[in-house]
């Protein structure tokens, strides 16, 4: 069965039908679609009849839908709370250790229900097997994958914990990175949206560190002392793993999956992120960190206070996001946190970069921090969406793209939706837009202060605003469970990010094996990403518009990707070329693999034959 979300009505089942073809054929609505294909599909251009309906009647109609009830953000008490209601993510609960415990703590069933029992945490869908896709193992060493969390090795703190929160078997990329991770290796992993990146680095890593976290860890308060004192009794903050992570909601998510995986441990969790009070920040770090996730600006800050926070036990750092994390808007930061300040370079320091979008760029900056015979693992081709998120593609001129959302907005039932403007001002105007007409809606960009960036997401998540409206790249990685609809009101175009933000921001739906839809607007002024555009649709069998179906690859063609996103070609040639040259190619690819004798004819490729895996092409790069 399909869960692309059921359109509401007869009138929503036709335009349904015409965006993607699935849902036509699975509704068995043969006569609907003929009629609406013509209407609709190819259709330019369409202007929308703008409804006549009083503040009432508007809200009547959004409930007669399905849409729940508007929720205002309450400013009245966010002002009487002097815009600080210290309901701060970052102050969640965590395992807290007390001394009296053995090698592994107690349950606290209270907690347990916090971290693992959350009717928001998302579970496998029925649609798993098509993010079961293609590996490919670059560089000198190989490892086996491990598909039964059970034969990886792992601490069984750490097994009974991805017990706990519903992981059955190992993803794709979870299978390579995970035992690579256990036998210390730098590792760079490339996966689609939605597959379970975070896990694959946090499992083996709070399992390698189980076992030896008294020795490594430092000296952290007992809380359960009845002589604690939270303001007299804070230490260093001196972790042990430091996540870099771009956006401060991403942070947050990560740390409660750093929060479900420690649990029982003696490894504390802590997360920091610009617009946090320092105050809180100082307080959070004082009661020791082992595992810090931080956004990079805030990070950056701490290691200038010596007395705050030390970087000198750290023996992970791992980036996330890393594709945007290396643009040049970070690179001052990042070389610092990965060579700067008091940083462990002790040879077992180990890195790790994981992303769903790998540009060349990235790859060349990528490159300068790794070990020469780091694990580089890819699942697909880097930045491919894949084959759960049906995308569409539909024509709608500049001026009627308001009236344009609010009519798809019925057209589907109600759901979970994100939809994505390039500017903040936009983001605003939609929302009042959508908000006065009735609609569920919240929203978030990068001008909201800390506080309302966090209520709008927490609203979204819980279902109370059902609908967010948010500047494109605020979004990355977010994982929210049941998003039923991504709505590019603007498309991505090359200055807000191109095709690589258009995959990440896609990925906000159909994650973990579950299936979603995605629908774009598209006007003349997108003609600069329609190529990548539709090489994407193409790929993942998704509806060509007529509009653009000029631009559709000969019938059998290989697509070529002149995206960036995967410059193979242009890196095989430059490989080849050194091999030429007398042995000087880098072998494995663009990755700063080790030359020569591992190269050119062996292709120091590790050509994993384990499931799945496919053996890379000789000095091919990513
Ligand atoms: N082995 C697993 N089995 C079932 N669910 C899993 C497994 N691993 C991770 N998940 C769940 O899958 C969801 C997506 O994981 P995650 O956010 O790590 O994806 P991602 O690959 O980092 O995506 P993005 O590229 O968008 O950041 C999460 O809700 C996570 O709890």
């Amino acid at each position: 069965m399909s869960d692309w979300g059921a359109p509401a009505t007869p009138a929503a089942e036709a335009t349904n039908d015409a965006w993607g073809s699935a849902t036509a054929a699975e509704n068995g609505a043969e006569e609907t679609v003929e009629e609406t294909t013509e209407e609709t599909t190819e259709e330019k251009g369409k202007t929308y009849e703008v409804p006549t309906l009083n503040k009432d009647e508007f809200l009547a109609k959004a409930r007669g839908a399905g849409w729940t009830e508007t929720t205002a953000f309450n400013y009245a008490d966010f002002e009487a709370s002097g815009g600080n209601n210290g309901d701060w993510h970052a102050i969640s609960k965590v395992y807290e250790w007390n001394d009296e415990y053995g090698d592994v703590g107690p349950e606290v069933p209270e907690l347990e229900r916090i971290l693992f029992g959350g009717e928001h945490q998302m579970r496998k869908g029925q649609h798993y097997e098509n993010i079961d896709i293609p590996v490919t193992i670059e560089g000198p060493v190989k490892v086996d994958p491990v598909r039964n969390f059970g034969d990886a090795g792992l601490h069984p703190v750490v097994l009974n914990n991805i017990k706990l929160a519903g992981y059955t078997e190992a993803t794709p990329v979870q299978a390579y990175t995970i035992p690579a991770v256990l036998q210390g290796m730098d590792v760079v992993a490339i996966a689609q949206t939605g597959t379970g990146k975070t896990a694959g680095y946090m499992i083996p890593v709070i399992s390698r560190l189980m076992g030896k976290a008294k020795k490594l860890a430092a000296p952290k308060p007992n809380t359960f002392d009845p002589s604690y004192n939270a303001r007299f009794n804070k230490v260093k903050a001196e972790p042990l793993v430091v996540i870099v992570v771009p956006t401060r909601e991403l942070a947050i998510q990560i740390f409660d999956e750093a929060r479900r995986m420690c649990y029982r441990s003696m490894l504390r969790p802590c997360v920091v992120y610009g617009g946090l009070p320092m105050g809180v920040t100082m307080d959070e770090l004082g009661k020791g960190c082992d595992i810090l996730i931080a956004t990079p600006g805030r990070l950056c800050d701490l290691m200038d206070k010596p007395h705050v926070l030390t970087m000198s036990r750290v023996k992970y750092t791992i980036i996330d996001e890393a594709d945007e994390m290396l643009d040049s808007d970070w690179e001052e930061e990042l070389r610092k946190i990965m060579a700067g300040g008091d940083t462990n370079e002790d040879a077992d320091h180990v890195y790790m970069m994981f992303s769903a979008t790998f540009p060349k760029t990235a790859r060349e900056m990528a490159r300068q921090y790794m070990a020469s015979d780091y694990f580089r693992v890819k699942v697909g081709r880097a930045g491919q969406a894949h084959k759960n998120i049906r995308q569409a593609v539909v024509y709608v001129d500049q001026n009627q793209k308001r009236e344009a959302v609010f009519d798809l907005l019925f057209q589907m039932e109600p759901g979970r939706t994100l939809i994505f403007c390039n500017s903040k001002a936009q983001v605003d105007l939609l929302d009042d837009f959508l908000y006065n007409r009735g609609l569920p809606t919240t929203s978030i960009h990068g001008d909201r202060n800390q506080r309302e960036r966090e209520d709008a997401f927490r609203a979204f998540r819980t279902g109370k605003a059902p609908i967010l409206i948010a500047a494109g790249v605020a979004a990355r990685g977010w994982d929210v469970a049941d998003v039923k609809h991504v709505i590019n009101y603007d498309l991505p175009s090359t200055q807000y990010g191109g095709i690589n933000e258009y995959i990440h921001r896609i990925g906000r739906t159909a994650r973990i094996g579950h299936q979603g839809l995605a629908t774009s607007f598209y006007n003349d002024r997108d003609e600069d990403i329609a190529q990548h555009l539709v090489n994407v649709l193409v790929e993942c069998e998704c509806e060509v518009p007529e509009f653009l179906s000029h631009l559709k690859p000969e019938e059998g063609a290989k697509i070529e990707f002149d995206d960036d996103t995967d410059d193979e070609a242009e890196e095989e040639a430059e490989a080849a070329e050194g091999a030429d040259a007398g042995g000087v190619a880098v072998a494995g690819g663009a990755w700063g693999a080790p030359a020569a004798e591992e190269g050119a004819d062996a292709g120091g490729l590790a050509a994993d034959t384990g499931f799945n895996a496919e053996a890379a092409p000789a000095a091919s790069a990513w």
